[in-house]
């Protein structure tokens, strides 16, 4: 996955986060009345999918669902004002 891949995924993000479009599942995450609770229990639910892919040693569910749970990171990041570089930088300063 590129940077470019996931720096426009998160642009896409703040966009919703900005104008809470109705039919947006990205949106509902930001408006959901548990609060940040939805997305901490959609990152719950996607580590487990992540886990048992692996288990069945199936690839491409791996990889499906290790893009459910970098998304929902990535909005997850969005609710407390972070932005990717934060991430990146992060990551970074470990090579
Ligand atoms: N990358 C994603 C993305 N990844 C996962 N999801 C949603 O996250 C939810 C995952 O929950 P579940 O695992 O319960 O979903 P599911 O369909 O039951 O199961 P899976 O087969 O997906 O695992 C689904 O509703 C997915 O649609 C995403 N929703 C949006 N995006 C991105 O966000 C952009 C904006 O989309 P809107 O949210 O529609 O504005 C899109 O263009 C995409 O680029």
């Amino acid at each position: 996955m590129s940077d470019t891949v996931l720096e426009e995924l998160f642009a896409v993000i703040e966009e919703r986060k900005r104008t809470t479009p109705e039919d947006s599942y990205t949106a509902s995450l930001f408006t959901h009345e548990k609060g940040q609770n939805a997305v901490l229990e959609k990152l719950g639910e996607e580590t487990t999918e992540v886990v048992l892919a692996a288990k069945d040693d199936d690839a491409a569910e791996l990889a499906h669902e290790s893009a459910d749970l970098v998304y929902h990171l990535l909005v997850l990041l969005s609710m407390h004002d972070m932005s990717l570089e934060d991430l990146l930088a992060e990551l970074e300063e470990r090579r």
